[in-house]
């Protein structure tokens, strides 16, 4: 969620290495001028963003012209699967047949075979019982009234994320330490609660079906069915979950991958929908060489959009944060809620882990923790973890430039790093 929020680096930031990659990416800056265009729907202001190479001044300039809403998009609808479309003498071949969607298109999926099939994603219809879902919506609705949006320094205006948020841990210690200890974009977090009665009877359910698809997905989808280089092999414990709330169409999440600073690698986050039905978008990130401009365009490969239902439970599996980006498009029509209304909840429970606390994690020349970053897009040393100095994503904050290769052995367990490399 955190790092929606990231922007883009200033001029005096140093640069780091070569081989690791600038982070003022486009998501980034789409997440910046969606936060200030929130009725702007995401795909024109990429078109928008892209069309002014890449300036998000330029292209919000460019927007105190009202501009033209597309004719004909569509907006939640309810499809059951892409396998109607197959004939049943041959219904395999579809999945056999893996349908990519294409550059600028949008494949929108509702179906668990078709989200596991086409994404790193799996996900539960129907999750809780239906009581237990409406007490807990009913619960965060109520929690929700007082949530704050987040809000930020570009440029010269303050500007705030398109929806509001919390963050829950499960003792009042760890409320404690979460306000002095950990950082997110440079900052601590004010509002951190203690976790509800009714979210607390909820996490074990979520902890066995997020670790039971786990285990699905590594014998089903891994290569030799074995789990991926850096997942831990123990089960996923989650003590902490941010809740995020959209009171309306519009309100919604840029472009981004949560920040692995505390999950460390190839984390698995368990997402739980109650509500209006929202769609989350997925694109892969692909990688490119230096010098090749062609795959510039995020959309590229086109998105995927996963249909999410009232108690619905959406498990972003290890390879999700490194490889994929997501986000919560504002949608132009939603379907009321009988108990929510025009209100979406969301809640992401995540595993936060022990040896990933700032206390074991560098400093960087500052004296703060770093934050954890991976190589997405550059295909020299992709996939390679580095720690940066947080400022490089904090306004009116210089960065030290601090940069370092971080380590870990095959389990995800970090190793004491090497020598401390600052970038000429
Ligand atoms: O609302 C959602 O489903 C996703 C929110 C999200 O991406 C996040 O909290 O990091
Ligand atoms: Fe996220």
């Amino acid at each position: 969620m955190e790092s929606f929020l990231t922007r883009p680096k200033r001029k005096f930031t140093p640069e780091p290495p070569q081989s690791a990659e600038p982070e003022e990416s486009t998501e980034i800056k789409l997440a910046l001028l969606s936060s200030l265009h929130p009725k702007l729907d995401q795909e024109i202001l990429l078109d928008i963003l892209l069309a002014h190479d890449g300036s998000v001044s330029d292209a919000t300039a460019s927007l105190r012209v009202p501009s033209p809403i597309k004719k004909g998009r569509r907006g939640i609808g309810y499809q059951k699967s892409l396998m109607q479309y197959a004939a049943p003498s041959n219904a395999m071949s579809l999945t056999k047949k893996k349908r990519k969607p294409k550059k600028g298109s949008t494949l929108h999926l509702y179906d668990p075979g078709d989200v596991a099939e086409y994404t790193p994603c799996t996900i539960v219809h129907d999750f809780l019982p239906p009581e237990e879902a409406n007490e807990l919506l009913k619960e965060l609705l109520e929690e929700s009234k007082s949530y704050e949006k987040i809000t930020f320094k570009l440029f010269e205006n303050v500007v705030s994320s398109p929806h509001t948020s919390s963050f829950y841990v499960e003792s009042y210690d760890e409320i404690r330490r979460q306000k002095t200890e950990y950082h997110y974009n440079g900052a601590s977090l004010t509002d951190v609660r203690r976790i509800t009665p009714r979210l607390a009877r909820v996490k074990p359910k979520v902890q066995d079906a997020v670790n039971k698809e786990v285990q699905e997905r590594i014998k089903t989808r891994y290569s030799g069915g074995k789990k991926l280089r850096y997942q831990p092999p123990d089960p996923w414990i989650p003590n902490a979950a941010f809740v995020n709330c959209y009171t309306g169409p519009q309100q919604n999440v840029g472009w981004h991958s949560d920040r692995l600073t505390y999950l460390g690698p190839r984390a698995v986050i368990g997402s739980l929908s109650l509500g209006v039905a929202r769609e989350f978008r997925v694109r892969r990130v692909i990688p490119k060489d230096s010098d090749n401009r062609a795959t510039e365009d995020p959309d590229a490969e086109g998105q995927i959009s996963i249909h999410l239902p009232h108690n619905s439970l959406l498990v972003m599996h290890a390879e999700m944060q490194e490889e994929w980006k997501h986000c919560i498009s504002a949608a132009l029509s939603i379907d009321p809620h009988p108990i929510a209304g025009t209100a979406r909840i969301n809640i992401t429970y995540r595993d936060y882990r022990a040896n990933m606390h700032p206390r074991f994690t560098p400093k960087c020349t500052c004296e703060m923790p770093c934050v954890l970053l991976v190589v997405q897009r550059k295909k020299e040393n992709l996939g390679r973890y580095f720690w940066m100095c947080h400022a490089s994503n904090v306004p009116e904050k210089e960065s030290c430039g601090f940069f370092r290769w971080a380590e870990f052995d095959d389990d995800g367990n970090p190793l004491p790093s090497k020598a401390i490399s600052k970038p000429s």
